[in-house]
């Protein structure tokens, strides 16, 4: 069996709503889940259900009010070199713009690796280049420029050879590809899918895209509302779906053949209703979780 990078147990993460920190509210509730080496997990939800909130407490951007996030069996507020944390665990988001200095060319993102982690290396300008080359691009016509002459896709790029070059085992890739247009996703997606054979870096794939998740990940995680309410192998998740959240999600996705009938609605009102019929029939169930397969588990009260 896989090496478990990461456990996240009953992890809770209360904001609370007015400015004294009273009224609180639940963005993610009770949310269970590990990630085994080499492994690509989706986080798939609405707006609002809390996938960025997870992503944030992994990377330690966020305290949880209750639960524990171990990695490596350690707890990770417990862990007192946080530099070597970041090595491990790192993330790239939607917008690759914001993570680069618009004053400083692009080669400076490697460098500061290297004075950050491995000081005494020698061979820096090979290593650099090796990593660019892994994700598929020439060093002569990415290094030296700016920010701004690269396009979104090779900035994205470059934060995925960074990830390389630190040898980090968890990469937390937060819509990463919702600004890229439609082939450039794709190569993207590809590529992830082609280090994580190559490397065995595991990563955390968060999207409100199904389709994405899909093309993607082992492991779909579908949360609603601050909860995981199904979780299983990707193909059962999609082709199986139990849950009447995960379910009307699936009936949502266009149809590219098909037409979009304005009478087809997809409202919160209608989720909730199936939600409550679907939690009434399973009441006599003791678990609030039931496997339904192997792997599959589905929230049922
Ligand atoms: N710092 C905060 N203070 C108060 N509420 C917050 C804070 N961060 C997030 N929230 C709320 O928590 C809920 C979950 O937000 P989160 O960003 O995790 O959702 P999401 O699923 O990632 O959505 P999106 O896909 O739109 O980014 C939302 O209702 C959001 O308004």
């Amino acid at each position: 069996m896989s090496e478990i990078y990461m456990e996240l147990k009953n992890i809770t993460k209360e904001f609370g709503t007015d400015f004294f920190g009273k009224n609180k509210f639940k963005a993610v509730n009770n949310v269970s889940f590990n990630i085994k080496k080499g492994e690509i997990l989706s986080l798939i939800g609405e707006s609002g259900s809390g996938k960025t909130t997870v992503g944030k407490m992994i990377l330690r951007l966020l305290k949880p009010t209750y639960g524990e996030i171990l990695f490596l069996n350690k707890n990770i507020w417990d862990i007192d070199d946080t530099k070597e944390y970041y090595r491990n665990v790192q993330a790239i988001f939607q917008d690759p713009f914001s993570s680069f200095n618009t004053l400083f060319k692009v080669d400076r993102v490697f460098n500061m690796v290297f004075e950050t982690f491995y000081p005494d290396e020698k061979n820096r300008k090979e290593k650099i280049e090796k990593v660019i080359n892994q994700v598929g691009m020439n060093p002569t016509n990415i290094l030296g420029k700016y920010p701004h002459q690269l396009s979104g896709g090779q900035l994205q790029r470059l934060l995925i050879a960074r990830a390389l070059l630190m040898n980090t085992k968890i990469l937390v890739a937060d819509e990463l590809i919702s600004m890229l247009d439609a082939s450039t996703r794709i190569d993207v997606l590809n590529l992830l899918s082609d280090i994580r054979e190559k490397t065995g870096m595991s990563i955390i794939f968060i999207t409100h895209d199904l389709s994405l998740g899909y093309y993607l990940s082992d492991r779909s995680l579908i949360m609603y509302k601050g909860e995981i309410v199904e979780q299983g192998d990707t193909y059962d998740v999609y082709n199986n779906p139990i849950h009447p959240y995960t379910k009307m999600l699936l009936n949502s996705v266009p149809e590219i053949d098909k037409k979009w009938d304005p009478n087809e609605q997809f409202l919160p009102e209608t989720v909730e209703y199936e939600i409550k019929k679907f939690y009434l029939k399973n009441k006599s169930y003791d678990d609030i979780y039931m496997e339904f397969e192997k792997n599959h588990i589905v929230k049922v009260r």
